[in-house]
């Protein structure tokens, strides 16, 4: 408490910009690009979040689906966040190429602003919660351009371990960015009576076993065997406790907790998606990097996430994430079952 009462104000806060340039100095060669595209997407990241904050009276503000007070036709949040991303990308100058969930194909950036960075995308995360004010997200994964010729959605078509950085934005009951450049994950808290992205938890590390088990249970008639015998194990274990279940439906939210509480997140082939749900370029490969930085695991049952060679931007893959122990139990149960 200061001497007038009243909480203080830490002057040693370090800001998401001050993070990454101290980031950027241990790199002597870095031209600064990094910083330049990570600050693009924060950008994009604030004006997402001030719009989510303003969920419900969308209408009054001009950006729902609807047309507004004053009768204009506005967009929606999803469509909203593309193009915040999309804009933010472009004019940073230091992209290349960008595959976003919205658009079918990849967005080559007009040749006088290109950069070397290509960033697969997924502007909102959970849309279909939305409307009932339920946490959603964005999704970000960052590679370089490997190949010198001109650029063509072919240079997206990288596995994740080959990515540079990778993060998300989850806006919950505050916003928050994590991020990992490959040393550790770190999580930055917004602050919007200053407009800035506050460290608040450096290097976080997941639980290597946790209590929680998250996906969707309604689809248990759809899922193959493996995850059943799984499941099945959490909810009827021969010894000790169940584990208890959670699942909200935006694949931020559900892996944040995940990364926070400890346990695993799944999203299992079913017999009417045999590749799962989720994208790998712009969902499962970013958030794998992350629980991976943080000393957890994330496979499709046989094979590692970020080992995943992809053929198309948009495909999917099955995923089982999160503390180390208990990815490695799913791992020893589709070992009984061949391929
Ligand atoms: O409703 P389901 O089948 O459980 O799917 C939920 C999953 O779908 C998603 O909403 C897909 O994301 P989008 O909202 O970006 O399409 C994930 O966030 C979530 O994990
Ligand atoms: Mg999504
Ligand atoms: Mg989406």
């Amino acid at each position: 408490m200061s001497e007038k009462g009243g909480t203080p104000i830490d002057t040693d806060c370090i800001t998401m910009t001050r993070f990454v340039l101290q980031e950027q100095r241990k790199h002597p060669q870095a031209t600064g690009d990094l910083t330049q595209l990570l600050n693009a997407i924060l950008t994009a990241v604030k004006a997402v979040s001030s719009a989510v904050r303003k969920a419900g009276i969308h209408q009054l503000y001009g950006i729902a689906g609807t047309a507004n007070v004053s009768g204009d036709q506005v967009k929606k949040l999803d469509v909203l966040s593309n193009d915040l991303f999309i804009n933010m990308l472009k004019s940073s100058f230091t992209t290349c190429l960008l595959v976003s969930e919205e658009n079918e194909n990849a967005i080559v950036v007009e040749t006088e602003m290109q950069g070397k960075y290509i960033v697969c995308f997924d502007p909102l995360d959970g849309s279909s919660n939305i409307d009932c004010l339920v946490s959603i997200g964005s999704i970000f994964g960052v590679y370089r351009k490997t190949t010198d010729t001109p650029v063509s959605e072919k240079d997206a078509l990288q596995p994740g371990n080959q990515l540079v950085v990778a993060g998300y934005a989850l806006y919950g009951s505050a916003t928050m960015v994590v991020l990992s450049f490959g040393e550790g994950v770190h999580g930055f808290t917004y602050d919007p009576a200053i407009g800035e992205f506050l460290l608040t938890e450096r290097n976080i590390q997941i639980k290597p076993r946790g209590k929680l088990y998250s996906l969707n249970e309604g689809y248990e008639k759809y899922w193959d065997e493996p995850t059943k015998e799984y499941v099945r194990s959490k909810k009827f274990p021969a010894s000790g406790k169940p584990y208890g279940a959670r699942y909200i439906g935006s694949m931020v939210a559900d892996v944040h907790r995940t990364l926070v509480y400890g346990g695993i997140f799944m999203y299992p082939a079913t017999s009417e998606a045999p590749k799962g749900k989720l994208r790998l370029l712009y969902e499962c490969n970013p958030m794998a990097y992350i629980m991976e930085q943080a000393g957890g695991k994330a496979t499709d049952g046989r094979k590692r996430i970020m080992d995943i060679q992809p053929t198309d931007i948009h495909e999917r893959a099955p995923i089982f994430m999160g503390s180390k122990e208990d990815v490695e139990e799913v791992e020893a149960i589709f070992k009984k079952y061949p391929k």
